[in-house]
C-alpha cells in the first residue's frame, strides 16, 4: 500500500452501515498504541472514533462512530512488524525507520538505532537475528527485488525470541496465491530455514517454521503491508490542507499494522495514512465524514487512469476495485 497522492472526487460514500454490529472495538487491547484526542476531554487521549464491522461487499471495514472533520487525526498506530528496505538499512533506525542523523561508514555492515529505547525494543529478536548468517537470504531478496521476505524473517526472529506470537498476523486477510507464486516462495522458505539451522537454532523454538507458515505469512503481508514513505514534520500541516498531493521521499521500509489493515481501498478516499518521521502511522480525514460512514484509504497512486489503477490493484493486491469512482468508469 502507498501514500495517497490525489483526491478530487466528491464523496458519495454516505452512511453505509451505521447499524452494523462491530466486529472489533477500536479500544480493544489488541490494538495497542491507537490513540486520538478526546473532544469532550481535550488533552486527554480517548478511544478513536471508529469501529471495525462487516461491509456489504468488501469483508471487514472501518466505520466512523461520530462525525469526523476534514484534517482530523483519526488515530495513530504503531507497526506490529517493520523492516527497513535493504537500500536504506544503514541510513534509518533498524526498529522505527527514522532517518539517522549521521551514518558511520566504518560501521557500514552494522545496523543502527535512533535511540536507546528503539534498541531496547528490539533486544530479544535482534539478538536472535545476529546469531544467523543472512547473506544468502538477503541476496535472494536483493537479486529478485523482494521486500516482504524481510518482514517474514523478522517475524520468525520475534516468534523465536517470544517477542511476538507466530500467529500474530492470523487475523488479517490473506491474498490468494497462484501455484507459481507458491513455488517461488519455497526458495525463500528453504533459505530462511537453513539460516536458522546453520546457526544451531533448533528444536521447539523452530517448530512453527513450516512451509505452510511461511507462505501464510507472506500471503497476509502481500495484502496488508504498507510501504513507508516519510514526509517530514514540516509537511504535517500542509498535508492536512493539500490532501497528500505532496511528493514524498522514497520508501524507507515496509511495515504491517493491525487496525490500518482493516481500512478498505477507494480510488477517491475520504481518509489517508501518512508517516511523518518514523514508522508510526497517522490516519487522517481528507474530508468531513459522517457518523456511520465507512473510512477508506487509497492503496495506490490515485492519479492513475482507470485501467492502470485496476491493473495495479489486481496484480499487487489481487482484487478488482469496485469503488464508486471505478464503477463510474473514471
Ligand atoms: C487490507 S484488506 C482490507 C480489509 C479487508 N476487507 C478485511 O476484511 O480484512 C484489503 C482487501 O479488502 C478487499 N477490498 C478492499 N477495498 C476494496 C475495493 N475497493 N474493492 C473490492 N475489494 C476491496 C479486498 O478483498 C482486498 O484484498
Amino acid at each position: 500500500m502507498g501514500l495517497v497522492r490525489y483526491s478530487r472526487w466528491a464523496s458519495r460514500l454516505k452512511t453505509l452501515n451505521s447499524q452494523t454490529k462491530p466486529l472489533l472495538s477500536s479500544s480493544s487491547s489488541s490494538f495497542s498504541s491507537v490513540t486520538t484526542a478526546d473532544n469532550e476531554n481535550p488533552g486527554r487521549p480517548g478511544p478513536p472514533p471508529i469501529r471495525v464491522a462487516l461491509t456489504e461487499s468488501f469483508g471487514r471495514g472501518v466505520f466512523a462512530t461520530r462525525k469526523i472533520e476534514t484534517g482530523e487525526l483519526i488515530h495513530t498506530a504503531k507497526p506490529v512488524l517493520s523492516h527497513p528496505s535493504l537500500s536504506t538499512i544503514h541510513k534509518v533506525c533498524y526498529f522505527c525507520l527514522r532517518k539517522l542523523k549521521t551514518t558511520d561508514s566504518s560501521q557500514a555492515q552494522r545496523v543502527s538505532f535512533c535511540s536507546d529505547e528503539c534498541q531496547r525494543e528490539t533486544k530479544g529478536f535482534h539478538d536472535m537475528e545476529m546469531r544467523a548468517d543472512w547473506s544468502a537470504y538477503d541476496d535472494y531478496c536483493r537479486s529478485r527485488g523482494l521486500k516482504y521476505p524481510l518482514l517474514v524473517k523478522r517475524l520468525a526472529c520475534m516468534a523465536m525470541s517470544r517477542a511476538a506470537s507466530a500467529n500474530l498476523l492470523d487475523i488479517l486477510q490473506p491474498a490468494s496465491l497462484s501455484p507459481q507464486m507458491i513455488v517461488e516462495m519455497e526458495e525463500g522458505f528453504r533459505l530462511l530455514r537453513s539460516a536458522f539451522e546453520n546457526s544451531n537454532i533448533i528444536g521447539e523454538q523452530m517448530s512453527f517454521l513450516t512451509k505452510q507458515w511461511y507462505i501464510g505469512i507472506l500471503a497476509r503481508i502481500r495484502i496488508n503491508a504498507f510501504r513507508i514513505e516519510l514526509v517530514g514534520a514540516l509537511y504535517d500541516d500542509l498535508l492536512s490542507s493539500l490532501a497528500a498531493s505532496i511528493e514524498s521521499e522514497a520508501a524507507v521500509g515496509n511495515a504491517v499494522y493491525m487496525l490500518p489493515s482493516f481500512y478498505n481501498h477507494d480510488c477517491d478516499p475520504n481518509s489517508h495514512i501518512i508517516w511523518i518521521e518514523n514508522a508510526d502511522a497517522r490516519l487522517k480525514a481528507l474530508r468531513d465524514v459522517d457518523e456511520g460512514e465507512e473510512l477508506r484509504i487509497c492503496y495506490i497512486d490515485a492519479s492513475m487512469d482507470h485501467v492502470a489503477r485496476q491493473s495495479f490493484l489486481s496484480q499487487g493486491f489481487g482484487f478488482q476495485c469496485n469503488c464508486l469512482r471505478c464503477l463510474s468508469g473514471d
